[in-house]
């Protein structure tokens, strides 16, 4: 078996935790995000997902699991490891595969999907995730080169409506029409959802969030205790006067999504 085919056998039927911080945020150091993972892996994570050179060469330093490998500039447009610069520095970094943006979209550094893919594929031995947004995204991606297809960018472009929840009824549209591994990333917020992932057809799959966001975790109870209030409110109970607080919860749940329907089962 090659490198690549034991990795992919690695990664079937488990779960990918995709530790990640974002810029601002009190968790955002490399020594917490490797900490992050090393948690993970304990608990059954049989990759990690990390987001940057600094937290990919000490996460890479303290898990000895596979690590999908990506480097986001900014929040719109192509910004999941948008050139190929971006992509070798992930490699240089420690991961075995580089996450890249897989959609359709105009990259910043003028090269196309392929010459991207070809590239990294002729310079290192690291697989490459396309990270798409809708089916066409993935089926070229596939087409250009890419190992895995991730769902990852599915609500983030105008393509897809962005679900609560996974998209499950894309996830199962790749999996019956790629011949590679498909990831199902993106607002799997409880372990039944992760299971209907796997039911649908992926590969694996990342949960991100659900696991490695405790503010985006927190505020969903937090919403959840302050709806009661408010119910309170409506019975004759005590008067609060409080609004929900905003700040970085409020900026991630851009990415965070709703709270899940259900929670059951997750202790
Ligand atoms: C759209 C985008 O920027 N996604 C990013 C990709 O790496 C991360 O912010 C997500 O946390 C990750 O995809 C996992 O998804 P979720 O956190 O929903 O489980």
């Amino acid at each position: 078996m090659t490198a690549a085919q034991q990795i992919i056998e690695t990664l079937r039927g488990g779960l990918v935790v995709s530790c990640q911080a974002y810029p601002g945020e009190p968790l955002r150091s490399p020594e917490i995000m490797s900490r992050m993972a090393q948690a993970a892996v304990l608990g059954g994570a049989v990759a990690i997902r990390a987001q940057g050179p600094d937290d990919i060469r000490l996460v890479h330093q303290t898990v000895s699991v596979p690590q999908i490998g990506l480097w986001k500039i900014g929040d719109r447009g192509v910004f999941i490891t948008p050139t190929l610069a971006h992509a070798l520095a992930v490699v240089d970094a420690g991961a075995e595969v580089v996450a890249i943006d897989g959609t359709r979209r105009s990259r910043p550094d003028g090269l196309t999907l392929q010459q991207t893919i070809e590239a990294i594929h002729d310079r290192s031995s690291a697989l490459v995730m396309a990270d798409a947004g809708d089916l066409d995204d993935a089926l070229a991606s596939q087409d250009a080169g890419a190992d895995l297809v991730g769902s990852t960018l599915a609500g983030y472009t105008p393509s897809r409506p962005r679900t609560n929840g996974p998209d499950l009824e894309l996830i199962g549209q790749l999996a019956g029409r790629l011949s590679v591994p498909v990831l199902a990333e993106g607002r799997v917020h409880t372990p039944q959802q992760a299971r209907a992932c796997l039911d649908a057809g992926a590969h694996a799959v990342v949960v991100g969030t659900a696991i490695t966001h405790p503010t985006a975790i927190t505020s969903w109870f937090a919403d959840a205790l302050t709806a009661d209030r408010r119910l309170d409110n409506r019975r004759g109970g005590p008067p609060t006067g409080e609004q929900p607080q905003t700040g970085p919860a409020d900026e991630h749940r851009i990415l965070a999504q709703p709270v899940p329907d259900q929670f059951e089962g997750t202790a």
